[in-house]
């Protein structure tokens, strides 16, 4: 299974968001996008889940039907719904009027692999931040996609679940050959849990590949304008220890 993007493009009115990008995002591996706000990591993944018009092809090999889970940047969504009935909302596919005893227990077993079960009965517009956050990551694996886009999954998330939902995704795909594409701004994290990434700078694609070889001192001063060190950490990961902004081009 794999999901190849060829010369995709993005515009709105005049402006271009995304342009000229090439790129297959294989199962079994998460590849992380990576670049500078507004770089167009959002448009791409709209794009890609079908929510987004745009020029160039988006073609799905082996894919099933409905088999796309799409968790935006900004969920939003302050309802009256409980996080069991939320999460409940991914099923809908599955379901008919009435929820199965086994779609309940599905739908706990989730929120247990994030951490989350003690939530379920509470209204998520009472929630904070993060736990929405995770809530709506539950509600798109729910739904067992085959292809996992998430956008920003971890931006309102402290360091230890950011952790735990990343390993988490990490784990899904490999064990369950999923397309993972994750739209993420924290580099450290992307090394350690991607398997491949894909630079964006202006809407154009600067570079893919393995993290160690996305992420240099080069590539973090030119597309990111910041002096950076990496390095490798003792657990065999990239690491990048940002210093100071560098002037603008
Ligand atoms: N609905 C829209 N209408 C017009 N321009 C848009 C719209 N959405 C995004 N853009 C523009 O497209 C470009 C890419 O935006 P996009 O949200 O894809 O970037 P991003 O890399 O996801 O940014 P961020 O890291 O800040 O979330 C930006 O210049 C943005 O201003």
């Amino acid at each position: 299974m794999q999901v190849v993007l060829d010369g995709l493009e993005v515009r709105y009115g005049a402006r271009t968001a995304v342009t000229g990008v090439g790129l297959a995002a294989r199962g079994g591996e998460v590849l992380a996008l990576v670049g500078p706000n507004g770089s167009g990591k959002s448009s791409l993944l709209r794009a890609v889940a079908g929510l987004q018009r745009h020029g160039g092809s988006v073609v799905f090999e082996g894919v099933p039907r409905g088999g796309i889970g799409f968790m935006p940047q900004d969920s939003g969504a302050r309802t009256g719904l409980t996080v069991l009935e939320t999460v409940l909302l991914g099923r809908h596919r599955a379901l008919g009027w009435r929820v199965p005893a086994a779609e309940v227990a599905r739908a706990g077993d989730v929120l247990r692999s994030l951490g989350i079960a003690h939530l379920a009965a509470r209204p998520i517009g009472e929630l904070s931040g993060g736990q929405r956050q995770m809530v709506f990551l539950a509600q798109v694996l729910a739904a067992e996609p085959a292809v996992l886009l998430l956008d920003e999954p971890t931006s309102a998330l402290d360091i230890r679940h950011a952790l735990q939902l990343l390993a988490l995704v990490r784990d899904l795909t490999r064990a369950r050959g999923l397309v993972t594409v994750v739209a993420i701004h924290d580099l450290n994290a992307a090394a350690r849990f991607a398997d491949r990434m894909a630079l964006l700078r202006d809407g154009r694609l600067m570079a893919a590949g393995p993290p160690d070889a996305v992420l240099t001192e080069a590539t973090i001063a030119e597309v990111y304008r910041v002096a950076a060190h990496v390095h490798v950490a003792p657990d065999g990961h990239v690491a990048i220890s940002p210093s100071r902004a560098l002037a603008d081009r």
